[in-house]
């Protein structure tokens, strides 16, 4: 008995009822979770527990049970006292006698909201965004994959959209991260306002969102209209201003859409087409709105076996430097520019132009860099060990990534000193790019190279945003007047007015200038009485080997 009197008394909530559930006997943590003294329920059924949350039937599904198995178990949400509701979960006993008759039943529960809130937060951090309380990805991983079975069905366009903040890093960085945080949470409210109650928004990662949409139109192009008609609401409530700490701010935001209805795609590559999508938006300018073509992917997957077969390169040394002659105006030649040329193993020659801005995007460029420059450094000490060479100078293009290495200057120095060269006969070709990006450091690293001797010239000058205050505060030496206004000199009366004004620019200025694709004798007698010093083109010779 003292034995049976301990076990009573444990954490959870016993109840004894007679064969009527008249309740008989309660523990001590019976009132403590449901508020109720023993006298208050002595004689009352576990009816007054009742939550009310639950149907006839599911009771009703209960007694059988217990009749014939002598017990059941299962949650059951109560009342308390007080009114409030509390989730438990539940054992109920049939208690026999020796005839096998049921005498009492024995109740016992515990609260379990403890356990519930817990089990929500954890799903809730499994598959929610903390900041702004949007899906996870994971989440809306799950969605689309109902949504693509539910497409299949019943055959109706679902779109996901891909949303992207323009420049939110900038902001971020400048504002702290606090501000960034807030304009997450002000941009995840107004996009949930955009969209309908069954649509999902959700927030994977930084300042990127993503909007799935089902049940669209079965006809692709009224589905594509309501996802732009969409898309377009999206862009302009983002537009609108956010006051954050009493000031007010604006951003813009890229959309990209891809539609979907069937198809053995999966939710990740689902979610790539939009994010291309969006990437493509962003490239038109930002701030605006794009669909997914198949275009696109085909592109992406060129590029990246670009990006591979470049790697490879680089290991097995597949890269060739050419040399085109730039000669004078008593067509004496004067040096070489140094272009590099890639011999592919399957797909014979990939032009530089194609290959360059790649090896740029992933930084290849550094070692590619490296490559030229070493090999120029090597081709300058045969020239100067050689009285007939020894006068002819070499222009070597170096991308801004190279140029912002923080190493770059020693590197170059390093060179110069193991091929013993004379440095004045080394000249980098900079473009108008560099000098945009961080004219600081490139102006002090060009002092500084210029100090020991090296020249620079400026490519493609005129083709970008060609800023004339920077060009006396640099130590140039050369002028590139752009193939592109050479080619049509002759027949556009504004190519050729360019051409004058580069060339006359370059004089006032003291610099030499040098005209690149040149390729018939009518250009260089034009360019010749302008002043141009220099020529380079197919004229006197394309890009060749060494040899
Ligand atoms: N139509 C025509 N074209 C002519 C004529 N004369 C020369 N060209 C081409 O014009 C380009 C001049 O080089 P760029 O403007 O520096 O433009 C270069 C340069 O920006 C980049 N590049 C080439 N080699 C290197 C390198 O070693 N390093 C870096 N960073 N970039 C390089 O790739 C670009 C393209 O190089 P390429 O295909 O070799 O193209 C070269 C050359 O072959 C002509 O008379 N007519």
């Amino acid at each position: 008995m003292r034995i049976a009197a301990v076990a009573f008394e444990t954490q959870k909530a016993v109840v004894i009822t007679d064969k009527f559930e008249q309740i008989i006997r309660v523990n001590y943590a019976f009132s403590e979770i449901t508020g109720f003294s023993n006298d208050e329920v002595m004689g009352q059924t576990p009816g007054i527990l009742r939550s009310r949350k639950h149907n006839q039937n599911f009771y009703a599904k209960i007694w059988p049970k217990i009749l014939a198995d002598g017990s059941w178990q299962g949650e059951i949400c109560n009342r308390r006292k007080n009114g409030e509701l509390y989730p438990t979960f539940q054992v109920i006993n049939a208690i026999k006698n020796d005839q096998n008759e049921i005498t009492h039943f024995l109740f016992a529960f515990n609260d379990i909201s403890e356990q519930k809130r817990n089990e929500r937060n954890i799903y809730e951090m499994a598959f929610y965004d903390p900041l702004t309380g949007l899906a996870n990805r994971r989440l809306l991983e799950n969605h689309i994959t109902k949504a693509l079975a539910a497409a299949e069905r019943h055959h109706h366009y679902c779109a996901l959209m891909f949303i992207d903040l323009d420049h939110f890093k900038n902001l971020n960085d400048s504002l702290g991260h606090n501000f960034g945080d807030e304009l997450l949470k002000r941009v995840a409210a107004r996009l949930e306002r955009c969209v309908r109650k069954e649509d999902i928004v959700a927030r994977p990662g930084g300042d990127e969102f993503i909007i799935l949409m089902e049940n669209l139109s079965t006809d692709e192009s009224e589905a594509a209209n309501q996802a732009l008609a969409i898309a377009n609401k999206i862009i302009e409530q983002c537009n609108r201003a956010y006051t954050l700490s009493g000031n007010r701010y604006t951003i813009t935001a890229s959309l990209g859409i891809h539609l979907f209805s069937s198809g053995d795609h999966t939710s990740i590559e689902l979610m790539k087409r939009s994010d291309l999508a969006m990437y493509q938006a962003k490239e038109q300018g930002r701030n605006s709105v794009r669909f997914f073509d198949p275009d696109m992917e085909k592109k992406v997957e060129n590029r990246s076996q670009l990006e591979h077969d470049l790697r490879q390169a680089i290991d097995n040394r597949e890269f060739l430097l050419f040399y085109q002659k730039k000669v004078n105006a008593q067509e004496e030649l004067q040096g070489y520019e140094a272009l590099i040329r890639w011999p592919h193993p399957e797909k014979n020659m990939i032009s530089p132009a194609d290959f360059i801005p790649v090896a740029e995007e992933t930084g290849l460029i550094i070692p590619i860099g490296d490559w030229v420059l070493e090999q120029a450094c090597q081709t300058l000490q045969q020239f100067q060990q050689n009285k007939d060479t020894q006068h002819l100078n070499l222009s070597v293009n170096v991308s801004v990534k190279q140029f912002r290495q923080a190493d770059f200057v020693p590197k170059i120095i390093a060179k110069i000193n193991h091929y013993n060269i004379d440095s004045s006969k080394l000249e980098l070709e900079i473009t108008e790019s560099m000098l945009m990006d961080n004219l600081e450091d490139t102006v002090t690293k060009m002092k500084e190279l210029k100090t020991i001797g090296l020249a620079f010239s400026l490519d493609d000058f005129g083709t970008g945003y060609s800023s004339l205050s920077y060009l006396k505060n640099l130590p140039l030496s050369t002028l590139k007047v752009d193939k592109s206004f050479v080619r049509d000199m002759l027949i556009d009366k504004e190519d050729a007015a360019i051409v004058e004004t580069i060339i006359a620019l370059a004089k006032t200025l003291k610099l030499q200038v040098i005209a690149e694709g040149v390729e018939q004798i009518e250009q260089v007698d034009t360019l010749k009485k302008l002043g141009c010093d220099l020529f380079q083109g197919f004229l006197y010779s394309k890009p060749q080997p060494l040899e």
